[in-house]
């Protein structure tokens, strides 16, 4: 597992096109893909993020979570976007998931395909959180059980915490891409986010891809901050 390389993942969180054109040329040496969601795609439109993302491999998180028929034509909508990684919540079940797979594998020609992702429990809940949601597993219990739902209604991957790698490599094997935010390099603020590890950490535990938006885009150097992270992730 930890022979993969991880690989790192700007989050362009702003609402403004010029901060988000300036934030992927200063993170373009150093990281692998940009990632464009819900606050710059409500604020911009589809355009502005084909424009920001430019050549760049495009993660566009959207996290789509609905009745299958809408997931299914929302993903039809995104065909002409190019992604290279799209988001579903796990939690839409096994008729959305695999709705979901079919318009992906419909609406993209087959060697433009995204990686479609399902989110599992987000990085900024913890057991208390997910209880308040009905759920009394733990947040490792519930992400093993969403995730092996997920791979087996035809996602590609899961985004998960890194305290979840483990695990859903046991029940799930090498096959499901891990997608990880929640990543924060030792000293950093954690803010929202609740089940966090370093770079390193997540490197170590096997994550295919790290998410990494604030501790890059806050930093006073967003170049040298993006570097870092790289290095830290180079070993
Ligand atoms: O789907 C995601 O990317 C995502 C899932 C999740 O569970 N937690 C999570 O933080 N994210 C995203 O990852 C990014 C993390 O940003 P920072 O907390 O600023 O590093 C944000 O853009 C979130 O929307």
């Amino acid at each position: 597992m930890t022979a993969r390389r991880t690989r790192l993942i700007v989050a362009l969180d702003t609402k403004d096109t010029a901060q988000a054109r300036a934030w992927r040329a200063q993170t373009a040496a150093s990281t692998d893909a940009v990632k464009l969601g819900l606050e710059f795609t409500y604020a911009r439109g589809l355009d502005a993020v084909r424009d920001v993302a430019g050549d760049r491999p495009l993660f566009l998180d959207l996290k789509l979570h609905d009745i299958p028929n809408t997931v299914a034509s929302a993903i039809g909508s995104l065909a002409a976007m190019r992604p290279a990684m799209l988001t579903i919540h796990a939690a839409g079940g096994h008729a959305m998931i695999a709705a979901a797979r079919a318009a992906v594998d419909d609406a993209f020609p087959v060697d433009a395909r995204p990686i479609l992702l399902a989110v599992t429990v987000l990085t900024s809940m913890d057991a208390e959180a997910l209880r308040e949601t009905g759920v009394s597993d733990t947040p490792r219990g519930q992400v093993v059980r969403l995730g092996a739902l997920a791979m087996a209604a035809g996602a590609d991957g899961l985004v998960c915490s890194s305290h979840e790698i483990a695990p859903l490599r046991d029940r799930l094997g090498d096959r499901p891409v891990l997608v990880v935010p929640g990543i924060r390099p030792a000293g950093a603020a954690a803010g929202d986010q609740k089940r966090i590890m370093t770079p390193a950490e997540a490197r170590r535990a096997g994550a295919d891809w790290i998410v990494v938006g604030r501790p890059i885009t806050t930093a006073a150097d967003p170049a040298a901050a993006a570097a870092a992270i790289a290095a830290e992730l180079a070993g």
